[in-house]
């Protein structure tokens, strides 16, 4: 499923109505059917309804709304959040179909009190502002959205949260907290942002019959990657298919004080369903390693200080070669990281003390000739942009495209909303996982999955994000049943991998 900016969705709104010749008023008959049709799934006829209408299109779309509900027999007020004739284009026709059809509307500005007003109601529905917001919010609307939010009955916002912006880089002035938002036919950026996602409350989208040829046309996309995609992507394993088609992958990392990164990396590729795995670590870890991963084979290093000193011994033939966890931040990671650079045949995944070792080479990554994948948290991409982590959360995409172009890289941005970008710009976010998840030990876990994925015949985007989507949902399977968001541990997560499997194959 797409998910859009504004001007993405004023570009599609836009074709509709100039290439294909469906009128703006029809496509705004179609958005309030949509959402009035939708509200009928969960809304009881029972139940007291305002809809509150702003004078843009969003409110447009609001007295469709209305006028869709009255007539299947419900109760409901519409308060124009705006002089009447304010009102313009589409959003006045359907405001005349709405009085020609015989229903009544009020001015805000005709109720007395409309914080008590509003108590009288079981479900406040809110079409003041739509992907139009801009700025600071104004009067009349900064009054209504704190009514809004007192409100105790169930707010359904339209298409998004009055005073979200549907873009990322936009602060949020004054919005309304929504229980519920029914999106028209794509999310748009805000939904998968940490400082603008909760004000939806849960949110689904309506099929407006837009079509997606606009958004395809453009040079990149941005995508949600979701269960259905998992299902129809993931391969399947042919009942004569041997250990190397599923990959030969090899993890370096460790020191001495941190064997249990790699233990879980290599646990997490084995489960994932890596087909031959190698470990190369320093000596003092291999005796420990052995016994708790049984399944790999292991490459001694030389170690200085407790660290990794040397990795000129490694064959580097691999598919593909996950490297950084428990590597330690030490002054000669860099030095080693240069050399995987520069020998790794194959794929390069480089997480945790790897990217921090990157630093100062990030120029390097310019001149491989295969893949290379990065898999920072939001403090380690935070680092190599030099940006802080409330700037680079404010805009993930951005940071994240313009980083993986310049930087010919494949990224995948930790977080409740994990972000995969392409070298050329391409988009994905997963949304499985939870706070359970928040602990050490996840991201090691993660980098063994996607090591795993990227061995499969798939192509590296889809292995990336059914690698994220899988880590994720796994722990949403365990704090369903089995666990809770506190005591949630990783290596629970590799255990719980084979549920995930079994439930994808069902
Ligand atoms: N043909 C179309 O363009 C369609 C539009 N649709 C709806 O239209 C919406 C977009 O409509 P618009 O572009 O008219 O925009 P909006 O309805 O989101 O808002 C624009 C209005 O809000 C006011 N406004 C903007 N920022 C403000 C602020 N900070 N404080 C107070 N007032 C502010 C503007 O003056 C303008 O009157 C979508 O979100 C969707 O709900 C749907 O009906 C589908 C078709
Ligand atoms: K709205």
């Amino acid at each position: 499923m797409y998910f859009v900016t504004a001007q993405e969705m004023y570009d599609t709104d836009q074709y509709a109505i100039e290439r294909i010749g469906v009128e703006g008023k029809l496509l705004m008959e179609n958005a309030g059917r949509a959402v009035a049709n939708h509200m009928e799934l969960f809304v009881s006829d029972q139940k007291r309804i305002a809809i509150l209408i702003g004078k843009g299109n969003n409110g447009g779309d609001g007295f469709v709304i209305a006028r869709t509900l009255l007539q299947k027999g419900y109760d409901v007020e519409v308060i124009v959040c705006a002089s009447p004739s304010e009102i313009k284009g589409d959003a006045a026709y359907h405001r005349d179909v709405f009085r020609n059809s015989g229903f009544p509307f009020i001015s805000y500005e005709e109720i007395e009190n409309l914080e008590h007003a509003l108590k009288e109601k079981d479900v406040v529905v809110d079409a003041m502002l739509g992907i139009g917001v801009k700025g600071a919010i104004r009067p009349p609307y900064n009054q209504l959205i704190s009514f809004v939010n007192q409100f105790e009955g169930e707010v359904i916002s339209v298409d998004l949260p009055s005073g979200v912006p549907a873009d990322e880089g936009l602060e949020v002035d004054q919005a309304v907290q929504a229980d519920r938002t029914i999106v028209i036919q794509f999310p748009k950026v805000s939904a998968f942002l940490e400082h603008t996602a909760a004000y939806y409350g849960r949110w689904e989208v309506v099929d407006i019959g837009l079509p997606s040829t606009v958004i395809q046309s453009k040079k990149t996309q941005k995508r949600v990657w979701k269960k259905q995609d998992v299902s129809t992507t993931l391969p399947t394993r042919g009942a004569f298919s041997h250990k190397g088609k599923h990959g030969k992958g090899l993890v370096i990392g460790g020191a001495v004080a941190m064997p249990g990164s790699i233990a879980m990396t290599s646990r997490a590729a084995l489960r994932a369903g890596a087909g031959l795995l190698t470990v190369a670590t320093v000596q003092e870890n291999i005796t420990a390693l052995a016994s708790t991963v049984v399944e790999a084979t292991y490459t001694t290093l030389p170690s200085e200080g407790g660290y990794i000193s040397d990795i000129g011994s490694v064959d580097f033939s691999y598919d593909a070669i996950a490297m950084g966890m428990g590597m330690g931040r030490h002054t000669g990671a860099e030095t080693i990281l240069q050399v995987a650079l520069e020998q790794t045949q194959g794929i390069l995944l480089i997480d945790a003390d790897g990217l921090y070792a990157l630093k100062g080479i990030l120029s390097s990554l310019k001149g491989r000739h295969n893949p290379t994948i990065l898999t920072p948290h939001p403090g380690e991409m935070a680092t190599l942009l030099n940006v802080s982590i409330p700037e680079l959360l404010h805009q993930p995409f951005a940071y994240s495209k313009a980083f993986a172009e310049e930087f010919q890289a494949y990224i995948v941005l930790k977080g409740a909303f994990t972000i995969i970008t392409t070298p050329q710009g391409n988009q994905w976010v997963t949304v499985t996982g939870n706070p359970g998840m928040a602990k050490g030990g996840s991201g090691d876990v993660l980098a063994g999955i996607l090591l795993a994925m990227v061995m499969q015949s798939q192509s590296l985007e889809r292995a990336l994000c059914n690698g994220t989507w899988i880590h994720g949902y796994t722990a949403d399977l365990l704090v369903q049943h089995q666990h809770s968001t506190y005591d949630l541990l990783a290596s629970d997560v590799i255990e719980g991998l084979a549920q995930t499997y079994r439930a994808l194959s069902q």
